[in-house]
């Protein structure tokens, strides 16, 4: 029996219509079927392989296993089902309307998961949903696989929405990507892991450097916009961590409880420090020192400050002008190395996954679903239901407690805070109400 062989998958293996009967979907909290639409008509259970002319485009920022999941897909569907006519479009969506397609087969992509960043090229802006659509149409694209983060998951449902309405039997498949893991209802995203193991280079790097000189103060940029996933669990990876700052908790730096008040603690303690900052972490609070304005970035995404070099300042000032105390300080932002590198193994596997998955869903003619895992199970979701929320560290779960009891960092609550809280823990109840 070989597994690899086309013709075994086409006519033994792949069943697409139980696939999807068996994988659909599945929010938070239950595992209902949903119904999803078929891209064909009713009596069409799925596309023909030489009917097949496949696209694929990858936008917004880069992510760790893009080039595996673009691999994967084409492989898919010409190992799979035997599809020959798959398009690459360049330079995310505005490459629909603005770029020549580049022909993508197995040995073009043979060899593209060895490498960071995204074959494809990637943009942000330029989402024009009517000049998408006369695309896909004028090109006689029938399958449309879109790989990117939440602004790429709104685009794919307008775009899915516009097919619908026009009436084209077009699949539309998403496949969620974004490093910061904050994609809403799957389990994780893609490139997560090896974001989080490449962060621990950048965090061991900083704790040989301050404890090999005296009062070592190491700050390590690791990115989340809105989301401290990655420096979360690089932090509870890592064990090198004394201070993880997060966009979901906010800190302030005086006084009790303050940040530098458990700096100068450790300090005096362990003669150095190791701080890990998520990109997103304190914006408001530097937007008020800075009196910085709003800028937003092509997609209109806030563009954010610069946290990492405004808190190796405020630090160093500190303690050298009120402490009178000479900070050794070392500062890191592994932020777009981390991002550009290829998907470590375990990374590799999932992105095969989800890619077959995709591949599946839009060959048995399902359309408007987006693929990942939901509670473990690998599952079909409707695209618009992973844009309604993003995903962030409660600050109540148990991850964050794990993290607060490792490193025996300060809740930075302030002191009203502190006592709603006691009163809350004491009482079991929501006092917020009372006070
Ligand atoms: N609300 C929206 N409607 C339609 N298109 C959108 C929307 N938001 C973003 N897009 C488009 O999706 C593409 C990528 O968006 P964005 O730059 O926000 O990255 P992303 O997909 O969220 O990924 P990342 O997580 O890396 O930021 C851009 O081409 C942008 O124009
Ligand atoms: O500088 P770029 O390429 O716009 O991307 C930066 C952003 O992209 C992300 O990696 C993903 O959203 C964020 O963590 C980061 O703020």
């Amino acid at each position: 029996m070989q597994l690899s062989s086309s013709k075994y998958f086409r006519e033994t293996f792949v069943k697409p219509e139980d696939v999807v009967a068996q994988k659909i979907v599945v929010t938070k909290d239950s595992t209902r079927g949903v119904h999803f639409r078929r891209a064909g008509p009713r009596e069409k259970v799925y596309f023909k392989p030489d009917e097949v002319r496949a696209c694929v485009v990858t936008c917004g920022g880069l992510c760790p296993g893009i080039n595996t999941v673009v691999r994967e897909i084409v492989c898919g569907l010409n190992y799979m089902y035997g599809v020959n006519d798959i398009l690459g479009i360049e330079g995310g969506y505005r490459g629909f309307y603005s770029k020549n397609t580049l022909t993508l087969t197995p040995k073009v992509v043979n060899n593209i998961h060895k490498h960071g960043g995204t074959y494809l090229r990637t943009s942000r802006g330029g989402h024009d949903t009517n000049k998408i659509v006369d695309n896909i149409q004028d090109r006689g694209i029938n399958q449309v696989y879109i790989i990117g983060g939440d602004g790429t998951q709104r685009g794919a449902a307008l775009i899915y929405q516009e097919i619908a309405k026009r009436g084209l039997q077009v699949a539309v498949a998403g496949i969620p990507k974004t490093i910061d893991n904050d994609i809403a209802v799957i389990d994780k995203s893609f490139g997560f892991d090896t974001a989080v193991e490449e962060a621990q280079r950048a965090i061991n790097a900083a704790h040989v450097e301050v404890e090999s000189v005296d009062n070592g103060v190491g700050i390590v940029k690791l990115m989340g916009r809105y989301s401290g996933f990655i420096a979360t669990i690089a932090t509870l990876a890592s064990r090198d961590v004394d201070c993880c700052l997060i966009p979901e908790s906010p800190f302030y730096l005086e006084g009790t409880g303050g940040l530098f008040e458990f700096i100068e603690q450790r300090l005096k303690e362990n003669g150095h420090i190791v701080i890990v900052l998520a990109e997103g972490a304190g914006q408001d609070f530097i937007a008020r020192d800075m009196h910085a304005a709003e800028e937003k970035d092509a997609s209109g995404n806030r563009l954010l400050l610069d946290v990492g070099p405004w808190l190796s300042q405020k630090i160093k000032d500190h303690f050298t002008k009120v402490q009178k105390m000479a900070v050794n300080m070392k500062y890191i932002d592994p932020t777009y190395m981390i991002r550009a590198i290829p998907s470590n193994a375990s990374d590799n596997v999932y992105c095969t996954l989800l890619a077959q998955s995709a591949v599946h869903g839009a060959m048995a003619g399902y359309t408007g679903f987006t693929v990942g895992p939901v509670n473990s199970r690998h599952a079909y979701i409707p695209i618009a239901r992973v844009t309604e929320t993003q995903n962030t560290v409660e600050l109540t779960g148990r991850m964050w407690a794990r993290l607060l009891a490792s490193t025996n960092q300060p809740s930075f609550l302030t002191d009203s805070e502190a006592l709603k809280e006691k009163a809350a823990d004491i009482n079991n109840v929501d006092i917020s109400a009372q006070i």
